[in-house]
C-alpha cells in the first residue's frame, strides 16, 4: 500500500487559488502540470512554507507543517526554483557557497563530481559558471540541490533550458537515484513527453480548475498503475 507523505485540505492561496484536496505519495515521482498562472509554483512554495495559505492545512506524514520548524521543513522538502542562482565563480566554489550558507560540510571533489555526472554536467570543478550555457548552468544548479539528499526534492521547471534528449537522460538518472534511495520527487513541468514516460502520479491543475468551476472538487491525484 503506497504511503501518503503530503496531504492538503481546503488550501486557498491569497483568496485567489483554491486547490482541491491533494495527496502526494512517498517515494514516488509526482508531476504537477497545468497552464501558466494556475498555481504550480505557488503550490511548491506552500508545501515547504516559503509562502502561507490564506486558509487550509498541509500535513507532512500526518503532522501539520505549522508545527514543524520552518528551517527543518525546508531542509526536508527542498525546493529548487525555476530561476537559476549561481555565483560568478567556479563550480566548486558554487557548491561551497551553498553548503556554507547551510552550515554544512563542503563535499569533496568526488562527491561533487558524482552529482554533476548524474545531472549531465561533468565539467571540471574549476570551470567558471559564467562561461557556461543556460542549460549547463541549470544542470549544475540542480546538481547542487540534489547533493543535499533531502527526503523530498521539489523541482520547478527543471528542463526549461534543456533539449529533449538531455531532459530524458536527466530524468532517467533522477528517477533511478530517488528510487534507489527511497526519496520523493515532485516536479513542475509542462513537458508532456517527460510526464508520460516518468510520472508515477500527475496533479493536473487545469483539470482541477475545471472541476472547481463545476463545483466537483475531488482529489487531483491520477495514479498510474504500478
Ligand atoms: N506572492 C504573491 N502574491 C500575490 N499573487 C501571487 C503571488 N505569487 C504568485 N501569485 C499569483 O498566483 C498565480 C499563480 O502563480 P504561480 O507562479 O504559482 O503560477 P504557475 O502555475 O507556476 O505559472 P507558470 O507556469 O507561469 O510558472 C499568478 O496569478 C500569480 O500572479
Amino acid at each position: 500500500m503506497p504511503r501518503i507523505l503530503i496531504k492538503t485540505e481546503s488550501l486557498n492561496f491569497n483568496h485567489m487559488i483554491r486547490y482541491p484536496d491533494l495527496q502526494i505519495q512517498a517515494e514516488k515521482l509526482t508531476f504537477i502540470k497545468g497552464p501558466s498562472g494556475t498555481g504550480k509554483t505557488t503550490l511548491l512554495k506552500l508545501l515547504n512554507a516559503t509562502t502561507s495559505p490564506a486558509s487550509g492545512t498541509i500535513c507532512l506524514n500526518d503532522e501539520s507543517i505549522d508545527s514543524i520548524d520552518a528551517v527543518l521543513l525546508r531542509q526536508q522538502l527542498l525546493l529548487c526554483g525555476q530561476t537559476v542562482y549561481l555565483f560568478d565563480s567556479t563550480i566548486r566554489e558554487n557548491f561551497a557557497h551553498y553548503y556554507r550558507y547551510r552550515n554544512l560540510a563542503i563535499p569533496d571533489d568526488d562527491t561533487i563530481q558524482k552529482y554533476l555526472t548524474l545531472c549531465l554536467a561533468p565539467f571540471p570543478l574549476d570551470t567558471h559558471c559564467q562561461t557556461l550555457s543556460g542549460g549547463e548552468r541549470q544542470r549544475i544548479y540542480i546538481a547542487i540541490f540534489l547533493s543535499f539528499q533531502s527526503d523530498v526534492l521539489m523541482l520547478d521547471e527543471p528542463t526549461s533550458a534543456l533539449d529533449e534528449t538531455t531532459s530524458r537522460k536527466l530524468f532517467e538518472n533522477l528517477k533511478l537515484l530517488m528510487t534507489d534511495t527511497n526519496r520523493t520527487l515532485i516536479v513542475v513541468s509542462h513537458d508532456q513527453r517527460l510526464i508520460e514516460t516518468y510520472a508515477d502520479a500527475v496533479i493536473d491543475l487545469d483539470a482541477i480548475k475545471e472541476q472547481t468551476q463545476r463545483s466537483v472538487v475531488n482529489t487531483a491525484l491520477t495514479q498510474k498503475e504500478a
